[in-house]
């Protein structure tokens, strides 16, 4: 499959997303947020892809956020079109069932940062530089930012993002627990690679059902969120991969799983 702004390399069990605007540091166009939406959908229907890392590829960015230059020339039944669509790309990202990976290298402003916090966990190298700039463009955060940021760091600290509208470098980022890591310039990839093959030995349903009890637990009640926690292990106790997960323990060898 190919798509006009977005590539996609596959690696074993992983896809490797990455936004592919360079000349525009990975602005947000209408193009690339059909495209995102396209590709996780085939992701998601791929049985042999296990999870997925998001990147800005060839950039010296992640993604700067929504294209401003096409924006400039919308009128407002375009803009609206454009942003229900942007909507749905948001959404997409964090509803995409399988464990989804973003990997910073250079800016992830707005949309860019939007699409970043609605993965589920972000690494980053040094160079990376995250924050929601809208309110300096008179608009707030459209991608989820005013509810995902929060959830992750807090509201006031969220509010301070916000409201200032200032970027904060790599370790800032991860002293707040934006990001998970941040390793030197030069070695995101190495780590995404490996790290996406540490999770993807293991059970891909198992890693599906743990994201559907995280997501959906951490927005409720405990006993609510213990009875869902339930429904979800229960999936996981009729795979063969439970079965093959028991054998391989008791014959003192690597499991191999089939996401069955
Ligand atoms: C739902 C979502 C909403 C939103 O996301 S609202 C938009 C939020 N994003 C922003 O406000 C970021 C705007 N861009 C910038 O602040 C700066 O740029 C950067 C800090 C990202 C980079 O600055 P520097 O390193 O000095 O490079 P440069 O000359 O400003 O940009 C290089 C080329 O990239 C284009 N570009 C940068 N950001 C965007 C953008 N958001 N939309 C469209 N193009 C963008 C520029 O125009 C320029 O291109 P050319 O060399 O042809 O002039």
């Amino acid at each position: 499959m190919e798509w006009e702004t977005i590539e996609v390399a596959r690696e074993d069990h992983v896809a490797i997303v990455s936004f592919n605007r360079p000349e525009a540091l990975n602005a947000l166009s209408t193009q690339m947020a059909k495209d995102l939406i396209n590709v996780l959908g085939y992701l998601e229907e791929k049985k042999d892809v296990w999870a997925a890392v998001l990147t800005g590829g060839k950039s010296r960015a992640f993604c700067v956020g929504a294209d401003l230059k096409e924006r400039k020339n919308m009128d407002t039944e375009q803009m609206k079109r454009q942003r229900a669509l942007f909507v749905k790309a948001f959404k997409t990202v964090m509803n995409f069932p399988k464990p989804l990976i973003a990997a910073v290298h250079g800016y992830a402003l707005g949309g860019g940062f939007e699409f970043a916090l609605g993965c589920d966990f972000i690494i980053a190298d040094e160079t990376a530089v995250f924050g929601l700039p809208e309110v300096t463009l008179a608009i707030i955060p459209g991608g989820g930012g005013t509810q995902n940021l929060p959830r992750i760091i807090g509201k006031h600290r969220a509010k301070e993002l916000i409201f200032t509208g200032r970027r904060i470098s790599a370790p800032e980022a991860a002293a707040w627990g934006i990001v998970n890591r941040v390793v030197p310039e030069g070695e995101l990839e190495k780590t995404y690679r490996e790290l996406m093959k540490e999770i993807t030995q293991n059970g891909p349903i198992a890693l599906q059902q743990a994201k559907r009890a995280i997501n959906f637990g951490v927005e409720v009640e405990l006993d609510t969120g213990m009875a869902f926690e339930a429904e979800c292990y229960n999936v996981c106790l009729t795979t063969e991969d439970r079965n093959e997960g028991l054998r391989a323990f008791n014959e003192k060898r690597k499991p191999v799983y089939k996401g069955c």
